[in-house]
């Protein structure tokens, strides 16, 4: 991915074991390769919802911090924030497709403690630095995992392409690009404990991710 290099570049390649694990899961590289098991596609998509729906107020309150920032983090934030309506529409449509129900969910322990640790990051007191690092991370993940499927050589099945084009598009990894040049820029004026704090979110977003690729591939 032609990322925006900086500090988190620098991340990526000191913890690229777990960035790896998060970004080429048995989960989606199953999907690349066309042998994916539909229920695992559709226990992904029923807990992916509940994520969704918990990232919302967590978007919600890096737009917030953004604004205090500069205009233009303020509207590159307020783009994610703004396809995420249409993106809680398209799990709503895909759950009714596959005959999966988004009412009274089981919401597995990784949605779950992933949820929690986003209600964390979203407290007044959580620095911008530290909030918008996850948010790229949290971002890119998904933007590195669909690219992928859609990448020469992939044999992902016709029907989820479109479930891959959402995340792994151009349009989703420039987004992502402008995330990282912001936690970047950010990063670089920021005290090291903040620094500090904000790379340790980094590493527990890449474990999360790998948790909660787990469950669709019918882990805990
Ligand atoms: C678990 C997870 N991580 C990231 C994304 C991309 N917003 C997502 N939809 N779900």
């Amino acid at each position: 991915m032609a990322d925006a290099g900086g500090i988190t570049k620098t991340w990526i390649k000191k913890h690229v074991i777990l960035y790896t694990g998060a970004t080429r899961h048995p989960f989606t590289v199953r999907i690349r390769d066309g042998s994916i098991d539909p229920s695992a596609f559709k226990r992904w998509l029923a807990q992916d919802y509940v994520f969704v729906r918990e990232f919302v107020p967590f978007m919600a309150s890096v737009l917030i911090k953004a604004s205090k920032q500069s205009p233009e983090d303020m509207e590159v934030v307020l783009g994610g924030l703004a396809s995420l309506s249409g993106e809680i529409d398209w799990f709503k449509r895909e759950a009714s497709k596959r005959d999966v129900s988004l009412a009274n969910l089981t919401v597995h322990n990784a949605t779950r403690n992933y949820c929690r640790l986003l209600e964390k990051l979203t407290l007044p007191e959580v620095e911008y630095a530290v909030a918008i690092t996850a948010f790229w991370a949290i971002e890119a993940v998904y933007q590195e995992s669909f690219a992928h499927c859609l990448e020469d050589g992939n044999n992902t099945p016709p029907e989820l392409v479109e479930a891959c084009q959402r995340w792994g598009s151009p349009g989703f990894r420039e987004y992502c690009r402008s995330l990282q040049q912001i936690a970047n820029r950010c990063l670089e004026k920021a005290p090291e404990h903040v620094v500090a704090a904000a790379e340790t979110t980094f590493i527990t977003i890449l474990e999360h991710e790998i948790e909660f690729w787990n469950v669709s591939s019918g882990g805990t």
